[in-house]
């Protein structure tokens, strides 16, 4: 399996000090931002001080995302050559992250610039909702990550704590990232010191199927890493059904009943994958 993607912290390019303490986080990714988390006037000096830190800062095993600007501003291209640069003089760059994405169209003038490096896409257009499906099957496209600020302007919702307003957005992109095999993040919670609203939202995104959330504030990251890991109850019960699976194998019959609940041979797949999860989780502590 992937590794563990639970926890994907946003760092402004520009915050020096921010990006210095996330080498010690506790975070699984970290989405270092030239876009919406850094002012016009700072932007190049965000790109050179970026470019550093990825070269010379030692972040582990964190996954390393760098979300640039889009093309359709004044930045977006020297971005782009800048990372560019950034990769050959021996920085290390997971994947580049593309705002705004409407189409998979929009992928292509990014995978050009950066020959070798994966595609991330930020949904959080109306447009991009309604073409997640091309936009997932990019074959340079890794994973997608839910842009809910700006969906929610775009569509002009409020902010309700169920996430109503955004159900038919994240349920599109859901389905067209699991579709595609693309690892998908569910968007911020903006009140970084909320964290029992932080805790509902993790968990409403865990049960629908996200594999893990974009956070703003280092304060996030337990909550997170807890919320998209399998619990113990989980792990208890993914051993029992495999084990209650085999037995009845073993006896001839192609169904278990555990709990009071059937267990067919689907149900042994997702608690295989349950286990190796938490292996993968527990192998990062390593
Ligand atoms: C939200 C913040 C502006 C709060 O900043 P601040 O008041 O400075 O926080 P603290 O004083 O509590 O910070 C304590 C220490 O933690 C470090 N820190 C803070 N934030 C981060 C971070 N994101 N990563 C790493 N380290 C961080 C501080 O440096 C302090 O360290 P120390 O000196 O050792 O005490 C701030 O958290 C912030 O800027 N967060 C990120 C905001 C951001 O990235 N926004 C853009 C992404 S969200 C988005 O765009 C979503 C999407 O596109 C959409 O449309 O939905
Ligand atoms: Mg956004």
């Amino acid at each position: 399996m992937s590794r563990p993607c639970r926890s994907v912290l946003y760092i402004p390019g520009s915050k020096e000090r921010a990006l210095e303490k996330a080498c010690t986080l506790p975070c699984d990714a970290i989405i270092f931002d030239l876009e919406d988390a850094v002012a016009p006037d700072e932007k190049a000096h965000a790109r050179d001080l970026l470019a550093r830190a990825l070269r010379d800062f030692d972040y582990g095993g964190r996954l390393r995302i760098v979300r640039i600007n889009g093309f359709d501003t004044e930045w977006g291209r020297a971005d782009a050559a800048a990372m560019s640069t950034a990769i050959a003089g021996g920085a290390r760059i997971d994947a580049v992250l593309v705002p705004k994405v409407n189409r998979a169209a929009d992928l292509d003038t990014v995978a050009a610039l950066l020959p070798g490096a994966d595609l991330w896409a930020m949904m959080e257009t109306a447009a991009g909702m309604l073409n997640a499906a091309e936009i997932a099957a990019h074959p340079r496209l890794k994973g997608m990550v839910m842009g809910t600020n700006d969906l929610a302007r775009e569509l002009n919702s409020r902010f309700r704590a169920d996430r109503l307003p955004m159900q038919a957005g994240l349920g599109l992109c859901l389905l067209a990232a699991k579709a595609h095999g693309k690892l998908i993040i569910d968007g911020v919670y903006n009140a970084f010191k909320d964290e029992e609203g932080l805790w509902a939202e993790c968990h409403q995104g865990r049960d629908m199927g996200f594999d893990g959330k974009t956070l703003i504030h280092p304060a996030q990251l337990a909550v997170a890493n807890a919320a998209f890991a399998p619990s113990e109850a989980e792990i208890d019960l993914a051993r029992r059904q495999i084990a209650a699976y085999q037995a009845a194998v073993a006896e001839g019959r192609g169904v278990a009943v555990l709990d009071g609940r059937i267990v067919e041979n689907l149900h042994v797949a997702t608690a295989r994958a349950t286990l190796a999860r938490a292996e993968a989780i527990a192998a990062l502590a390593d």
